[in-house]
């Protein structure tokens, strides 16, 4: 498979949940949209308000988009048919900084999700595509590129741990985060109709999230690299019997045929990104930007008192935390390495003077926090966490965005 650099210019929409995420399954929407009724009435149970300069609010729940600045414009909006609006979005990336001149590594072949993700959140990088995301790191690390883009969790299968545990061996500060809606679609060379697929090849998280589509289509699966790599396969081997799962926009990028939309389980499939950059951060937030800071605690274990104790150093500050998870691997158990495998979690310690050390945890809590790093109230909380921790690790500083970003 070749991996060379590519650049891709993208329309971004800007997508809202549902407004019942229970109902029944429902087809996404074809890869391109024509402009429907502007009605952004019920999203997420809130009404719609219009910001004073009669431009539609993002959120839908009257507060500011993500970077806090309001750069983002409502240029028009669209309803797909069915149960999501799109808002499409002018310039500015869901950071504010349009990152021309920057090189972003991403996992996977031209045309994959990360790729997108990471062109959501900087439109004018160029992206650097990498054979598995240990490289995509390892080139931000060694200065290859300026930043990397990670997928950290996904709305059906939660914290991807593998994923983690690559960020946190490595002295790199999350810069921002990108909430992408994925949609998959079933891929196979021209011609071939569906009744003639034997075999479905894909990234593996792509095939979780469609393993109820792929039970009822009775085919193999084989997992790949990752969902555009499988399309380019597809392609230079001219695959009769196989398909592959990826995104619409792969399709028109490899020429490929789309046989079916909306092949995940769940129609609401959202997956979360970290941009990544060595440190220092080279993201300064504005002081009124609503920020997150995301950071790794290691714990003696024992009990699960020192969660009770995390959540009250921020309740009793009325932080709000966006994530927490809790690892506990003492059991020496799994394989393949990785926490996820029932290993201890091995996490890169620069707080001491001297060389860089890798340290292992068994128990280990990943939180996420809202306010910012130099939040005297967070460092507080900071603070009082460390006084039982064994060891906290802040993992960067960046501006909340809560906004779901749809490729289309
Ligand atoms: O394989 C890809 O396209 C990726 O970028 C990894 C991935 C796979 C499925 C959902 C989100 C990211």
């Amino acid at each position: 498979m070749a991996y060379t650099s590519s650049s891709l210019h993208l329309h971004k929409h800007l997508l809202l949940p549902k407004t019942n995420p229970s109902s029944s399954y429902s087809r996404p929407p074809p890869p391109s949209f024509v402009a429907a009724a502007a009605k952004i009435n019920g999203v997420n149970g809130h009404s719609s308000k219009k910001s004073p300069n009669g431009k539609a609010q993002i959120n839908g729940d009257g507060k500011k988009g993500a970077n806090g600045s309001g750069r983002k414009k409502a240029a028009a909006q669209h309803i797909n048919g069915n149960d999501r609006i799109h808002l499409s979005v002018s310039t500015g990336g869901a950071g504010g900084q349009d990152g021309f001149g920057l090189r972003v590594a991403f996992q996977g072949a031209p045309g994959a999700y990360s790729e997108f993700a990471a062109k959501t959140a900087l439109p004018g990088c160029d992206t650097v595509p990498c054979r598995a995301f240990a490289d995509a790191l390892a080139a931000v690390d060694g200065g290859a590129v300026d930043r990397a883009i990670l997928p950290v969790e996904s709305t059906m299968e939660g914290t991807a741990l593998r994923n983690y545990d690559l960020l946190l061996r490595h002295d790199l500060v999350v810069v921002q985060e990108i909430n992408l809606f994925v949609h998959y679609c079933l891929l196979a060379m021209p011609g071939v109709r569906a009744a003639e697929v034997r075999r479905v090849i894909s990234h593996p998280m792509a095939l979780a999230h469609c393993g109820r589509a792929l039970a009822r289509l009775g085919v193999d699966r084989e997992p790949v690299e990752d969902t555009a790599g499988a399309v380019e396969m597809l392609r230079s081997n001219r695959m009769l019997d196989t398909a592959a799962i990826a995104s619409p926009r792969a399709a028109d990028l490899y020429g490929l045929d789309v046989l079916a939309h909306g092949l995940q389980d769940e129609s609401w499939n959202v997956t979360r990104f970290l941009l990544l950059s060595k440190p220092p951060s080279p993201v300064t937030l504005p002081m009124d930007a609503d920020a997150k800071t995301s950071m790794v605690v290691a714990h003696r274990g024992g009990s699960m008192m020192v969660v009770l104790k995390v959540l009250s150093a921020f309740s009793s500050r009325n932080i709000n935390l966006t994530k927490l998870e809790v690892i506990n691997n003492n059991d020496g158990g799994g394989g393949g390495g990785g926490a996820a495998a029932g290993h201890p979690v091995m996490i890169l310690d620069t707080s001491a003077r001297g060389a860089p050390t890798l340290r292992a945890f068994p128990h280990v809590l990943y939180v996420d926090c809202e306010g910012a790093s130099h939040d005297p109230r967070v460092l507080d909380a900071i603070k009082e966490i460390e006084r039982f921790a064994v060891f906290v690790r802040v993992l960067g500083c960046y501006a909340a965005d809560s906004n779901v970003y749809d490729l289309q």
